[in-house]
């Protein structure tokens, strides 16, 4: 998996015309890679019930395994859109601190999962983060007049977004200028 996220980040920072090694820099050394295994029932009434509730992630991204269960959606333009499964896939969600470290160029969407009346689901997602304690903030490369700095530094993100998400509220407003 470090690997994998080795590629990912050079891919991200060299789509964006940025050195290669920018993003893995600002999640250091140490950047921490954390499984969770997600397990969700079957529900009798998935109109009422979600598996997981609506959120950004507050990693730097998260890499998801999902079987072959549809249940994750994406929220884009006040609709809720059903990800695909596409076996031995990985998907790659950016979370809030690529937004900040983007200055907003990639976002982070907001996603829930449903649950289904028929099948379980399960799904592996793996939350990579900056490394405890470092700082991190936008991209000198993605700040110019048009898009002016939208970010301030900042560390231990990962923490504060926790936080505020078991209170239910977003949390990437303290990090904005
Ligand atoms: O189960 C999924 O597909 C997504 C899980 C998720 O969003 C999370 O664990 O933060
Ligand atoms: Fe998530």
């Amino acid at each position: 998996m470090k690997m994998f996220t080795e590629v990912v980040s050079k891919a991200l920072a060299k789509s964006l015309k940025l050195e290669e090694d920018c993003f893995l820099n600002q999640f250091g050394e140490r950047a921490a890679l954390q499984a969770r295994f997600n397990y969700y029932l079957c529900c009798t009434t998935p109109e009422l019930v979600l598996g997981l509730k609506s959120h950004a992630d507050g990693t730097g991204y998260t890499v998801i395994l999902q079987d072959d269960v549809e249940g994750l959606q994406i929220h884009k333009d006040e609709h809720w859109f059903t990800v695909p499964t596409i076996s031995d896939a990985l998907l790659v969600l950016m979370g809030d601190q690529m937004e900040i470290m983007t200055n907003g160029v990639f976002k982070a969407p907001v996603h829930r999962v449903v649950t289904n009346s028929e099948r379980e689901r399960i799904s592996v997602a793996m939350f990579y983060t900056p490394e405890p304690n470092k700082e991190i903030g936008p991209e000198e490369g993605l700040i110019n007049e048009e898009r002016p700095k939208l970010f301030k530094k900042v560390k231990d993100y990962g923490d504060i977004h926790w936080e505020y998400y078991q209170q239910e509220k977003e949390a990437l407003h303290v990090a904005k200028v």
